[in-house]
């Protein structure tokens, strides 16, 4: 039996990482741009997902078959785009949310060129802010990527205003942070970075939002080291 994580060296995990892109459905030529776009806009780039992740979401969304998803991080709208796909049989909508000046206009543009139907909608503001007033109809997705410190309340919300449809998944992005959250020493690569005050403090935020979901009794919840770690949810019934 392996382990859950097969250590690869990082040319060898570039090489296995196009081998299983390009296995997977492919994505519209627009994702590629649109990535192609935010690397040469933005210096943050490593923020937008991964294009096996947006094939995973992609495939979340269709298998699913859901109609309803909200998103809390935009960014320049790369994963919102991935939503929209997957749910472009059922002309489903994504509710996708940011506080960033420069990812609202970035996300803005990029949805006024790649969703001229008016799929997405860019609610600009706190997510916070956005769960507490967000139409409470519930959603087949949440997917959350934006501030680690807020993950907590964020899920907090969603179930006080019972935004999560029956049978709805919650998937919490970046939650094993480099590793960080479990193995902070020398053995650990990415302990040795140059950010790496500010990477403990994102990865402190991760461990106690794992603690208290994996501890809360009315989730089940799957923690999975896939990309920077990805945490499946859902309500127990
Ligand atoms: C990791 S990026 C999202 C990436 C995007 N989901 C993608 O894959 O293309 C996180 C985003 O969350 C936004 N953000 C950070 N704190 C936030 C907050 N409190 N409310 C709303 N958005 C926030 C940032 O501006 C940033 O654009």
């Amino acid at each position: 039996m392996y382990e859950s994580i097969i250590p690869f060296p990082a040319e060898s995990a570039s090489t296995v990482d196009k081998y299983c892109c390009s296995h997977s459905t492919s994505l519209p030529s627009l994702f590629a741009d649109h990535a192609a776009w935010t690397v040469d806009k933005f210096e943050t780039s490593y923020m937008m997902c991964c294009q096996l992740q947006a094939q995973m979401c992609v495939f979340i969304a269709s298998d699913r078959r859901a109609r309803r998803v909200l998103e809390i991080g935009t960014f320049t709208g790369y994963s919102a785009l991935a939503w929209k796909e997957g749910m472009k049989a059922v002309g489903g909508e994504v509710w996708t949310c940011d506080v960033g000046p420069r990812a609202i206009a970035a996300s803005k543009e990029a949805f006024a060129k790649y969703d001229p139907e008016g799929k997405i909608h860019l609610v600009e503001g706190p997510a916070l802010q956005t769960l507490q007033e967000i139409n409470a109809q519930p959603f087949d997705i949440i997917y959350i990527d934006a501030r680690k410190a807020e993950y907590i309340n964020y899920v907090e919300t969603i179930l006080e205003r019972n935004l999560l449809a029956e049978n709805g998944i919650i998937l919490a992005d970046d939650t094993i942070h480099l590793g960080l959250v479990a193995d902070r020493s020398p053995t650990n690569p990415h302990s040795a970075r140059e950010d790496i005050e500010y990477s403990l403090q994102h990865a402190d935020n991760v461990h106690k939002f794992n603690e208290w979901a994996a501890k809360h009794p009315r989730l089940e919840v799957l923690l999975l080291p896939i990309f920077n770690g990805l945490t499946l949810i859902k309500i127990k019934s």
